[in-house]
This record gives structure tokens, C-alpha cells and sequence, in this order.
């Protein structure tokens, strides 16, 4: 059986080479040439730990190869998998344009029964609406299914994710496909909820809002920790003990980033305002958010006595170790804002590069640690990478101007960085 993944970005990429390993042929397709490319010759466009190896793996197997003909990919395939963007337009709501285009692709071209998997975040009735655009551009009248089984993998950690799910979401109208859907993933150990197609698009929604709702929690407690000088790292121990509250997502910082929790919170709320619903704790989460990173700045001003003329070497620019996505990357917010209060930035990232939009005289990106901090006025940790909790502290104070940390991950030992003579500031630490 030949399955197509249509869109082969992080998450297309990803389940195509899941789909490779677990023993079916693989189509790629793209409207993005240069991607296919890349990937054609056994490159990733994208950085993603071991995702790289898999590919070149399965290209030399002739399990997957990649397509730029939209004709040829769905001809060839009994099931398609659809795994294209679904970005946030002004007002909030999911742009479904990629979704549609794909969607009036297959209808045009197939000519015999196809099983269409929707691994795409969508809003709540898009598989619906996938079924009636499918419909729509056939020529003739040739039975499909179209079922949802949303993806759930963290970038950086997509590969052990993909194969290692906690659980497998599908929803279906129905039984006959959602078997189908579980028999592409049999070899595949997780549980399986099998539910109705809007129950498994909300399912997605709720899972990444709830994640979020947990760090803008913490984060905003954060702010209390600091006047009453209790140390939220501490909190998050403590509760984290008790099984109903968890240890994970309560890592205090300067917010939440990333291609997916912003727009998906946001997406979210549009759809409640469609349906006059008031999601007012959702509300609250996205504010935290978005004021998280001032918060923290107005805590380097305080100390920093301003920001004007000082060098402030940024450690950090991917939302989220392990990757090099900028997408509503806390740290963008953070440089604009430091370049417009006229600081000269020095920036360092083990493998995220300067996006155009902030190349600016008064930015350079640095190759080491070393270089960055050299001659700063402060160092501001905007990602946790290992390399910045195992940099040599003790030795890098040296070569600053003067010795101010403000770390907005927490990742540093906040009393052995005072011994050392850091002026040191950890977010809800303070
Ligand atoms: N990135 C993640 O970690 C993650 C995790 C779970 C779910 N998701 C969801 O999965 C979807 C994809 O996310 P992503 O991060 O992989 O996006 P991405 O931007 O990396 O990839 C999307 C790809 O779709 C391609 N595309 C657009 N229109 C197309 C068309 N008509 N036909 C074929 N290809 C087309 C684009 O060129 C691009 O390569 C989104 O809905 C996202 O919310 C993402
Ligand atoms: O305690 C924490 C945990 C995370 N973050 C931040 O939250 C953002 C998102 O992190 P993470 O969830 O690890 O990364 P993503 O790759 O965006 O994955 C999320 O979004 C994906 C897309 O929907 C889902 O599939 C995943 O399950 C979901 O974890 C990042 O900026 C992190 O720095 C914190 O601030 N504190």
C-alpha cells in the first residue's frame, strides 16, 4: 500500500519517515520545491535530531521518495495523509487556504476510493467541511473517507514522539476507516481513542490550551515569587510531587512560543467567539503571555538603571532547545524591544540563525558563548539550550563589563552564580 503526505514540513517530514519504518512505501509531495529538493538529496530543510538519519535511511532503501507532481502523488496512493500549515490570520482564526488547496487537489485528481488522514491542528468542523470541498471538485462521484488523527509531537523531540505517542487520536464517521487508521499504525504501542471527527479536532485544541494554561499560571505566580522572595523553581518541585498536577510544563520564563501554542490558543477562542462562548481563563493565558517578556525586561531596566547604550549579549533565539523554529520565538519580541531602547546586541545560538527582519546594525551574531558575552553590560538567557547551564560561568565573568545575568529560563544555579559575583536574576527567582 502507497501512502502520500502531502506537506513535507516538520510534521509531513516526520510521518512520512514514521510511516517509512513502519514498513509502508511513502510518497512526499509539496508545493515547495526547494524542500523537495533538499529532501530528495537527504536533506533536511529544517534542524531536527535524528530525523536527518531516518531520511537518508529510507532514501537509500527506496522506501520514500519525493514528488513535486500533485497528479502523479495522488494517483499512486490509497491513503494520503494531509499535514499542511495552518497559520493564524489577524483575527485570530486558522488560515485554511493550504487545508482547501490540498483538499480540491485530491478531488480533482483521484480516480478510485482514497482514505484521507487529516494530521493537520484544524478548527472544530473541518473534517466536514474537507469532505464536502473534496466532493465538490470531483469530476465524478468516487467514495472516500476523510477521518482526523491530530499530531501531537514536540518539535526537537519529533522522531521519539512519533514513535512513542502517548496516545493515538482518531476520529471517524467511520468504524471501517478507523480501522484502517489503526491498522497503518499497528506496530506502533500506544493507546488508542477512536471518537467522533470534531470530538478528535477539540481534543487537539484542549491538550496544547491546557499546556499553555499551565505555564502562563506559573508564569504569573512567577511574578508574585518575586516580591515575596520565594523561588518559583522551588513551587514547581513542590506541586509537581502530586500526581494530579504533574512535574512537566511548570517551568516558569518568558513565555511560550513555538508554531503551535500561540496560534492554537488563539485559534481556539475564535472559535468560542463563533459560538458566543466567553473562554475568559484562555483569555488571561494568552494575555500573560504576551506581557511575560515585558515583565521581564522591566526587571533588567530596574536593575540595569536602563537600557540605553548597554551591550546585552541575547543566548538564545529558537523558541525551544532542540530546534531551530523562530516562530513566535520569545526572544524576536525580546531583541526588537531592546533595539529600540537603543542596546547593541551581541546574540548566540547553537544552531537558530538571525532572521532578516532583525539584521540591524547594532546586531551580531557570535559562533561561541565566549565572543557573545565579551564586553556585555548584562547576558539575557532567552532559550534553555544545555550548553548555556554548562558554560563556564566562573571563567566567562571575566570577560564581561559588567557582570549582570538575567536568566529567563531558569536554567542557571542562582546561588552559585552569585558566588561567582553575578549580579544574577532568574525569572520568579528574584
Ligand atoms: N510543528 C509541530 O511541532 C506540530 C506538531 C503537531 C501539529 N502541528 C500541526 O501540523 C500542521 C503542519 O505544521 P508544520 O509545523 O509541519 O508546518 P510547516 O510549515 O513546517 O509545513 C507545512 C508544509 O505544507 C506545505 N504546503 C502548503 N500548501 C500545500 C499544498 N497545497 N500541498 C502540499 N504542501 C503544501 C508547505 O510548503 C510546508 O512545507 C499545522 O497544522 C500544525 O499546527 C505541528
Ligand atoms: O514548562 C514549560 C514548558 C514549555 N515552555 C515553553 O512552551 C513552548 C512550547 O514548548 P513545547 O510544548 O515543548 O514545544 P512544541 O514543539 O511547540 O510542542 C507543543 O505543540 C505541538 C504542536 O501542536 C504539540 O504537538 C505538542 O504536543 C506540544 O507540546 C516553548 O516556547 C517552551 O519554551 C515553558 O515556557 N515552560
Amino acid at each position: 500500500m502507497k501512502t502520500l503526505v502531502a506537506g513535507v514540513g516538520y510534521v509531513g517530514t516526520t510521518t512520512a519517515l514514521l510511516l517509512a519504518e513502519l514498513g509502508w512505501k511513502v510518497l512526499g509531495f509539496d508545493t515547495d520545491n526547494s524542500k523537495i529538493s533538499a529532501l530528495s538529496n537527504g536533506t533536511l530543510p529544517f534542524y531536527e535530531p535524528g530525523l536527518d538519519t531516518l531520511l537518508r535511511t529510507h532514501l537509500s532503501n527506496a522506501n520514500i521518495c519525493f514528488l513535486v507532481d500533485p497528479v502523479q502523488a495522488i494517483r499512486e496512493s490509497q491513503v494520503v495523509f494531509i499535514c499542511v500549515g495552518t497559520p493564524s490570520l489577524e483575527d485570530g482564526s486558522s488560515d485554511m487556504r493550504y487545508i482547501r488547496s490540498v483538499a480540491e487537489m485530491i478531488g480533482n485528481h483521484m480516480q478510485e476510493y482514497k482514505l484521507i488522514v487529516m494530521k493537520s491542528t484544524v478548527p472544530v468542523g473541518t473534517q466536514k467541511q474537507v469532505v464536502q470541498w473534496i466532493s465538490e471538485a470531483q469530476i465524478s462521484s468516487i467514495p472516500f473517507d476523510v477521518v482526523s488523527n491530530p499530531e501531537f509531537l514536540r518539535e526537537g523531540s519529533a522522531v521519539y514522539d512519533a514513535f512513542h505517542p502517548d496516545r493515538i487520536v482518531i476520529g471517524s464517521d467511520s468504524d471501517a476507516a478507523a480501522q484502517q487508521v489503526k491498522m497503518i499504525y499497528r506496530d506502533i504501542d500506544s493507546p488508542y481513542v477512536v471518537t467522533k471527527p470534531a470530538t478528535a479536532e477539540m481534543i487537539k485544541y484542549a491538550a496544547n490550551a491546557f499546556l499553555a494554561a499551565k505555564i502562563s499560571y506559573m508564569n504569573e505566580l512567577a511574578r508574585l515569587c518575586d516580591q515575596i522572595d520565594v523561588s518559583i523553581s522551588d513551587i514547581a518541585v513542590g506541586i509537581g510531587y502530586d500526581p494530579r498536577i504533574g512535574k512537566s510544563f511548570l517551568q516558569a520564563g518568558i513565555g511560550y512560543g513555538g508554531s503551535c501554542f500561540p496560534k492554537d490558543v488563539k485559534s481556539l477562542l475564535h472559535i468560542a467567539k463563533e459560538h458566543d462562548t466567553n473562554l475568559s481563563l484562555l483569555q488571561q493565558v494568552v494575555h500573560i503571555n504576551e506581557t511575560q517578556y515585558q515583565y521581564f525586561i522591566e526587571q533588567m531596566v530596574r536593575r540595569l538603571g536602563g537600557l540605553d547604550g548597554k551591550i546585552i549579549a541575547v543566548l538564545g533565539l529558537s523558541f525551544k532547545p532542540g530546534t531551530d523554529d523562530l516562530r513566535e520565538a520569545p526572544s524576536l519580541k525580546m531583541i526588537s524591544h531592546l533595539l529600540q531602547s537603543e542596546a547593541a546586541i551581541q546574540v548566540h545560538d547553537p544552531v537558530a540563525a538571525l532572521p532578516e527582519q532583525l539584521l540591524h546594525k547594532n546586531i551580531v551574531q557570535f559562533e561561541s558563548i565566549m565572543d557573545t558575552v565579551r564586553q556585555a553590560d548584562a547576558v539575557v538567557i532567552c532559550t534553555e539550550w544545555p550548553e548555556y547551564a554548562s558554560a563556564s560561568w566562573s571563567d566567562l565573568i571575566q570577560l564581561m563589563r559588567n557582570a549582570a545575568v538575567f536568566d529567563g529560563r531558569n536554567v542557571l544555579d542562582g546561588e552559585q552564580m552569585k558566588a561567582w559575583g553575578y549580579d544574577y536574576y532568574g525569572i520568579g527567582n528574584g
